[in-house]
């Protein structure tokens, strides 16, 4: 039986300190604001955005939703963005991706002001992990599984980590974030081989590669602490990740759930993020 590492905790420790922190800053008038700008009707995209919503809500931080259609040009969601930018009233923004067929994810990228972007997208902001001088902020999803790994006391220093998927979402930050922790990181892709021998290795391994439930117990050493990223809705409609649950949670020695893990802490690091950018916004004021 494994450790099962819950985001629930973790969750509840950084709203508390969230609350806290927009509680102080309430006191000098300022209500931490995200902007969250859409373009269409995105199931996943809607998904996420309640979770945001409910979140901030509790904690105390507001937000401005920016709803374009699904037709919008990308003139339409660069003048958007550069509302958000002009807006001292907020302090970050989150654009849904990926953006509809015929917009350009980079132009549209390099649009948002840097202090702005609390889910690491830019490319300041991805620089800052990679350099780790602390500028811009992490992808909130990366961030989530460090945080789960910290909450829970998972030892990394000297530890073999195995990431796979190496997006600029997650895989590619979450191995630079585990490199900071002095962590020996592996980051595999779609041409990788032997990947379920390569993942074996792992103390930690990190699952985020979009497929559902593709790491099964051969890929899993016993003992071994899985982190699942992949969210995915099954036949039934239920949540699941990329890692077979039944089959890993047996022989690992600790595991996130899906639905119940990083996905949950993802949002809080979110709100963490804009809490952030409002405080540093105050205080260059
Ligand atoms: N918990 C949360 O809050 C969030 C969860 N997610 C979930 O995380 C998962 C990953 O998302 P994201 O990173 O955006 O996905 P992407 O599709 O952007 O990236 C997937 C990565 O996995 C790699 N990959 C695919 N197949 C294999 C394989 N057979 N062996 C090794 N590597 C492989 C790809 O390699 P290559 O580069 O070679 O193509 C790619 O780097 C998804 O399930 C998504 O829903 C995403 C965001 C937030
Ligand atoms: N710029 C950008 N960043 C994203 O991170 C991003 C995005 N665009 N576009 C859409 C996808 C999808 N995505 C989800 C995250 C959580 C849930 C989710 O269901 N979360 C539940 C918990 C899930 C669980 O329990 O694991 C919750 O917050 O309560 C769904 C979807 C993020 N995305």
């Amino acid at each position: 039986m494994a450790q099962l590492l819950k985001g629930a905790p973790v969750v509840a420790a950084m709203n508390e300190k969230n609350a806290a922190r927009c509680a102080a800053l309430a006191a000098r008038g300022i209500t931490p604001t995200l902007a969250v700008v859409r373009v269409g009707q995105r199931e996943d995209d809607l998904a996420y955005e309640k979770g945001v919503l409910a979140r901030c809500g509790k904690v105390g931080v507001a937000v401005r939703p920016f709803v374009l259609p699904a037709e919008a040009t990308q003139a339409q969601l660069l003048e958007a963005l550069a509302g958000v930018n002009a807006d001292r009233t907020i302090h970050g923004c989150l654009l849904f991706r990926p953006l509809p067929a015929g917009m350009d994810d980079r132009t549209i990228r390099a649009a948002l002001a840097p202090e702005k972007d609390v889910d690491g997208i830019t490319d300041g902001s991805l620089a800052g992990v990679f350099t780790g001088t602390g500028e811009g902020f992490a992808p909130c999803t990366a961030q989530a599984c460090m945080e789960i790994l910290d909450y829970y006391g998972i030892p990394l220093e000297g530890k073999r980590v195995v990431v796979v998927g190496r997006s600029l979402v997650v895989g590619k930050p979450a191995a630079m974030l585990l490199d900071r922790k002095n962590a020996t990181v592996t980051l595999c892709n779609s041409r990788t081989q032997n990947l379920p021998a390569l993942c074996r290795e792992a103390d930690v391994l990190v699952v985020a590669m979009g497929k559902r439930g593709f790491i099964g117990a051969d890929c899993i050493r016993p003992g071994q602490v899985v982190v699942d990223v992949g969210i995915h809705v099954n036949e039934e409609g239920k949540l699941c990740g990329d890692v077979r649950f039944a089959e890993a949670e047996p022989l690992a020695g600790a595991i996130t759930p899906v639905p119940g893990g990083v996905g949950t802490v993802t949002t809080s690091v979110l709100v963490e993020h804009v809490v952030d950018a409002a405080q540093r916004a105050s205080e260059k004021e």
